[in-house]
């Protein structure tokens, strides 16, 4: 496979063209578990601005990010949220600790004391300017235009109800993350999502870091100008009961330059317990991100279906 299928946001939503998209879409979702997503409404500037100001962030003094690290957040599991130093994340146990700085935020609402929920310890805008409101902006262009649309066709694939998406989505659980990968070797282990769906907007660069696990061998995945990359994660392959893949991948990084990427980690609304058409999987969403970071963060036995992967 020279490159991955591309997918329209646009046109899966338009009336004369919803149909063929819809099956195109179908046909990503089945035999790669990745595609890239294109005329997806985010302005390009958005992305832009929210990558320099990580940059931004990230060439400050380690003491001053540390401060901002997960001792430091409020957020159950403070894990979920702030800082994280290079090789502080094991994604999987035999290739040890990534070599990857990064920060994680999420919808930010004070009042919701829900697990993932909640508000993250941010540095101002005296620190890190445009930081958090960089990366908000571009969360807000990410539930409005492009959360909702693809989540709906997505359900509408799996023959889920009528209203099904908008029932378990509202809200959505996001954790949303900017990792660096320095240019001297940056790494993020072979790995399955937990969630529902990632959306990933990365920098343009020559580099092809990230990599996917297809037919038996690791396919690189190029960066596309105005498109960003999709990948289905191990809650929507239970919902679909299989029939949509959560493909393995990993980052390989060194290059002339750092590589930053914002993935968009899209889980249902935390309270959700959901069962797949077949019945064949059932499953508190709580239940299994809390799982998941337990994994991570305590038993260091990696992130979503790691230890299946040879
Ligand atoms: O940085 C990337 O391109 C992908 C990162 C990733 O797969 C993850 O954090 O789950
Ligand atoms: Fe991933």
């Amino acid at each position: 496979m020279s490159t991955l299928p591309q997918i329209s946001l646009a046109k899966l939503t338009a009336d004369a063209t919803r149909r063929e998209e819809r099956q195109r879409l179908q046909m990503a979702c089945e035999e790669y578990g990745f595609f890239y997503l294109i005329e997806h409404g985010t302005p390009r500037e958005q992305i832009a601005q929210a990558i320099e100001a990580s940059r931004r962030f990230f060439a400050l003094p380690q003491s001053i990010k540390e401060r901002y690290g997960h001792a430091s957040q409020e957020v159950y599991p403070t894990t979920a949220r702030g800082y994280s130093p290079l090789h502080g994340e094991m994604l999987h146990p035999e290739a040890g600790a990534d070599s990857k700085e990064l920060f994680d935020l999420g919808i930010e609402n004070a009042g919701d004391r829900r697990p993932f929920a909640g508000r993250t310890h941010f540095p101002d805008d005296a620190v890190a300017p445009g930081f958090a409101q960089s990366l908000l902006t571009l969360q807000a262009t990410m539930l409005t235009a492009v959360v909702p649309q693809l989540g709906n066709a997505l359900a509408d694939l799996l023959n889920l109800e009528q209203g099904w998406f908008r029932r378990h989505f509202s809200p959505p659980t996001v954790l949303q993350r900017v990792i660096r990968y320095p240019s001297s070797g940056g790494a993020c282990a072979k790995h399955t999502d937990n969630g529902f769906f990632t959306l990933l907007p990365q920098e343009e660069l020559p580099t092809r870091s990230l990599q996917v696990w297809f037919g038996g061998r690791w396919v690189p995945v190029p960066s596309l100008p105005d498109g960003f990359v999709v990948n289905l994660g191990d809650m929507l392959q239970a919902l679909s009961d299989n029939r949509f893949q959560s493909t393995p991948h990993q980052v390989v990084h060194s290059g002339p330059t750092d590589r930053i990427s914002l993935p968009f980690f899209i889980y249902p609304d935390i309270d959700a317990r959901l069962t797949s058409q077949k019945r064949q999987h059932t499953f508190s969403v709580a239940e299994m991100m809390l799982r998941n970071y337990e994994s991570i963060w305590e038993r260091g036995t990696g992130a979503g279906r790691a230890l299946e992967l040879q």
